[in-house]
């Protein structure tokens, strides 16, 4: 018999108790081979630095993993002359990332590329996804053959043969698996250790996704694993083109409802789209953290969000390019260029009809509709009516 609605909550919870705390055979086994993991941290942006933070907190606690966690810094030198990683070092803070939050002292900040990375087993990239080609380009090679990575990057890239998940990339480059963690994840928020929830998204091997798990996992941040790298990777990615959209609508001061409005059409083109380019993508994915929690939370509270409520308060006048420096201070934007990236892939397979929400963000974007098209285009066309038929093939 089918369980009731009521059963199946429980089952669900029941697995997401079990994700959240599995791991200790795996753990045991892995100290008893005397064989502890070392962990890398390719990234030190606002996440990378609180991805940091946290995995260095749970690698003191447990004895399968070194003390020591090693995150790459892309150098730069800060206006007084100092360089980043050196401060990081001597404040045990990423005074520009991250400003006020010690990372942990065993947070060893590394600006070598190659010696960060050269000892590590568990390789956690976190950078801006248009700088991860040429990061991996410059490792391969040059890592352990055993190692195992995990993608915190929000972004895909268009290549001549198609869409490219970054995890995808970093498998090819790197010749190693790769799983994801996506979630509703404000950096900011984990950082000062506000409840949230994450979901790691894996291909086969529910063993490494469970070591993940034990990796990021704390009472604060509850990290759950299901079985659909695609679902989750695609959540993460697409959601900043809502973000912006939603940006746009904050902007225009429409209101809540046209808010609402627009996360509800942009969470069926999420699907839409996941589903058309992966087939194997589950339905269940989009109602994980990956999914609708973090589509709130983006387009509440997210920097996309905000760039974009400032562009279209200039009537899209001042460039996405001049908002982002002027606002986020080295910090860097994913939903413009994913949805660049998104339009390439409709474009190129004729499905451009079918996701006027997508469509009409980087239209807005790249200077070819007004802000206010964002309303006028996204649903009330005839064009949505495709979109009904591609949902219900879907
Ligand atoms: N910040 C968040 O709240 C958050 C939360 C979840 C996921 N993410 C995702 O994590 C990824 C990384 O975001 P972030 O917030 O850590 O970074 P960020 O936006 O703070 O980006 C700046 C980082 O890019 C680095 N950088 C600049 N030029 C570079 C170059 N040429 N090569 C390599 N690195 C360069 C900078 O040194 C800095 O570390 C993104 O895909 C983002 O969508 C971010
Ligand atoms: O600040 P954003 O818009 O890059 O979004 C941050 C995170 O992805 C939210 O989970």
């Amino acid at each position: 018999m089918a369980p009731s609605a009521q059963q199946q909550l429980e089952i669900e919870g029941q697995g997401r108790r079990e994700s959240a705390v599995v791991s200790n055979g795996a753990a045991d086994e892995a100290v008893a081979g005397g064989a502890k993991s070392r962990v890398t941290v390719v990234g030190s942006g606002n996440w990378g630095s609180v991805a940091s933070k946290l995995i260095a907190s749970n690698a003191l606690k447990l004895p399968s993993f070194h003390d020591e966690v090693r995150m790459w810094v892309f150098e730069e030198t800060l206006p007084n002359g100092e360089k980043l990683s050196e401060v990081i070092n001597q404040i045990n803070e990423n005074v520009k990332y991250l400003p006020g939050i010690k990372l942990g002292k065993n947070v060893v900040a590394d600006p070598d590329l190659e010696h960060a990375v050269r000892d590590a087993n568990m390789l956690v990239f976190v950078t801006p996804h248009q700088f991860v080609e040429g990061i991996c380009k410059r490792i391969a090679g040059k890592i352990r053959k055993d190692a195992e990575a995990i993608s915190l990057i929000k972004g895909m890239e268009v290549k001549m043969e198609g869409p490219c998940m970054i995890s995808s990339l970093i498998s090819q480059e790197l010749q190693i698996n790769c799983c994801v963690l996506m979630g509703a994840n404000i950096a900011n928020e984990i950082s000062v250790e506000k409840f949230s929830e994450a979901t790691v998204g894996y291909r086969g091997n529910k063993e490494i996704a469970e070591r993940w798990v034990q990796l990021f996992n704390h009472p604060y941040f509850m990290v759950s694993a299901v079985q659909d790298v695609e679902g989750v990777e695609l959540c993460g990615t697409l959601k900043n083109v809502v973000a912006i959209a939603a940006g746009f609508v904050d902007g225009l001061e429409m209101g809540n409802n046209t808010k609402a409005a627009i996360m509800r059409i942009g969470l069926r083109e999420m699907k839409a789209f996941s589903k058309l380019l992966f087939p194997s993508v589950k339905d269940s994915t989009f109602f994980e953290s990956c999914g609708v929690a973090d589509l709130i939370t983006t387009c509440l509270g997210g920097r996309n969000r905000k760039c974009a409520e400032a562009f279209a308060r200039n009537g899209g006048k001042r460039s996405f390019d001049e908002l982002e420096a002027e606002m986020l201070q080295g910090q860097k934007l994913q939903g413009v260029s994913t949805a660049k990236e998104v339009y390439e892939v409709l474009r190129h397979r004729g499905w451009l009809e079918l996701f006027p929400l997508f469509a009409t963000v980087h239209e807005i974007c790249s200077g070819h509709y007004p802000p206010s098209a964002i309303v006028e285009y996204s649903d009330h066309t005839p064009k949505f009516s495709l979109l009904e038929g591609s949902a219900r093939i879907l």
